[in-house]
């Protein structure tokens, strides 16, 4: 009985100091660093929490994809090159090894994922592995695997070492029954693909860790993002990266989307300021933990007149891929992002003709502008 008053006074004093940061509301358990795995106690007292050092101490996640090693550059720029380690289970090229720390790093390695953040002394981990929405249909199994047995390992790493964890979802959590113009952050969401259930459990997750042990989770839903020095890894919405390459290439494209297919998009240099942005957001400015992001919409008939004030001549063909067409007629149209605009100041800085002249400016020394005044 004395054991549990003492408790009680313990919690009322932690609720009560302001360095708690909890509030009352929420459930105290998150102020006692209850692990979530049962782990040796010691591995929480080795943790270092960010305000013991100058600069935040990162790992990204599947960082070879389209969108980790932008995220490397600009998080080295903001915090030193060795404070931002990218990993993956791929072979970098060298232009990334040398550009940085890179280890070797399958999320489906429990052990091996906690030493790093252990040996390496990991505060922030941004967690981009993932199968994407088509390349998870094809292999429902990994994508299951990599997509939700991978998160749980990250979760739980990100809880005991009390990591500040991002993990983006996407536009792919939403399904056919969600309203879709505009979509706003809090609907129904029952998507119809692997990779979308697997972010809505991320999503449901990242929240339910946040609120039972503390976790600082932060996650935002991208739109489809399009860059010029990566190249997507599978998704529904690459056909506007590639209508670029191959427009420059041979003045040709064919979209496997159908000409008035509307979906969300974004230029991957606002991805990525959005991503610092939320991560260094205070805590107190948050209503929620997921917020939508939104900059563009657009259909490949759109992108492809924009294109043709660069490459008049660009011929284009329509020839619908029935499984990308089934995912895509399933998503946002248009993204309602106006709580992330509210709470922590989001504003993009790309517009689809702001897009397409940079992509040109990046990819196409050969690309000609057309005369259109
Ligand atoms: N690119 C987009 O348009 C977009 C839009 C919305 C959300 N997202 C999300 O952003 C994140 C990054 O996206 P991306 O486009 O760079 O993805 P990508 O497919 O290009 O890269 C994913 C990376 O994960 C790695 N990976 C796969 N299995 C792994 C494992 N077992 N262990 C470690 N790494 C593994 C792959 O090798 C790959 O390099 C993903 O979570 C994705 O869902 C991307
Ligand atoms: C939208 C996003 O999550 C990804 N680009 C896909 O199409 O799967």
């Amino acid at each position: 009985m004395s054991i549990v008053k003492n408790l009680s006074r313990t919690l009322t004093q932690l609720l009560q100091s302001p360095g708690c940061g909890c509030q009352t509301s929420i459930v105290p358990v998150r102020c006692i660093g209850v692990s979530p795995r049962q782990v040796t106690s010691d591995a929480s007292f080795h943790s270092v929490s960010f305000s013991e050092t100058d600069h935040p101490r990162v790992l990204i996640t599947g960082g070879l994809g389209q969108l980790g090693v932008g995220l490397a550059k600009l998080l080295r720029k903001r915090f030193g090159k060795n404070n931002v380690i990218l990993s993956d289970i791929r072979k970098p090229p060298d232009d990334v090894f040398y550009n940085g720390p890179f280890i070797y790093s399958d999320i489906l390695d429990y052990k091996n994922l906690r030493e790093i953040v252990v040996n390496n002394r990991i505060t922030w981990l941004f967690h981009y592995s993932a199968l994407l929405s088509a390349v998870g249909e094809a292999n429902v199994p990994l994508a299951r695997a990599v997509n939700i047995t991978g998160l749980h390992n990250i979760l739980d790493i990100a809880a005991e070492h009390s990591l500040r964890l991002f993990v983006p979802s996407t536009i792919g959590a939403f399904g056919p029954t969600s309203p879709r113009n505009p979509t706003p952050d809090l609907c129904i969401q029952r998507p119809r693909t692997i990779y979308g259930v697997s972010k809505v459990h991320a999503e449901l997750m990242g929240e339910y860790y946040h609120y039972r042990y503390g976790l600082d989770f932060r996650c935002l839903r991208y739109p489809g993002i399009i860059s010029a020095d990566s190249q997507p890894g599978g998704g529904t919405t690459d056909y506007a990266v590639q209508i670029f390459h191959d427009a420059i290439k041979n003045g040709k494209f064919q979209c496997n989307l159908k000409s008035d297919t509307r979906l969300p998009m974004m230029y991957i240099d606002d991805c990525l300021k959005a991503t610092l942005d939320v991560m260094e957001a205070p805590a107190a400015s948050f209503s929620m933990r997921t917020y939508n992001i939104s900059a563009m919409s657009f259909s490949p008939e759109e992108l492809v007149q924009e294109v043709k004030k660069h490459i008049p001549e660009l011929q284009v063909t329509y020839n619908v891929d029935a499984v990308r067409q089934a995912i895509a007629d399933s998503w946002p149209m248009n993204f309602d992002d106006s709580n992330a605009r509210r709470d922590w100041g989001w504003k993009h800085d790309f517009d689809l003709s702001e897009l397409v002249t940079t992509m040109f400016n990046i990819l196409g020394s050969d690309s000609r502008v057309a005369q259109i005044n």
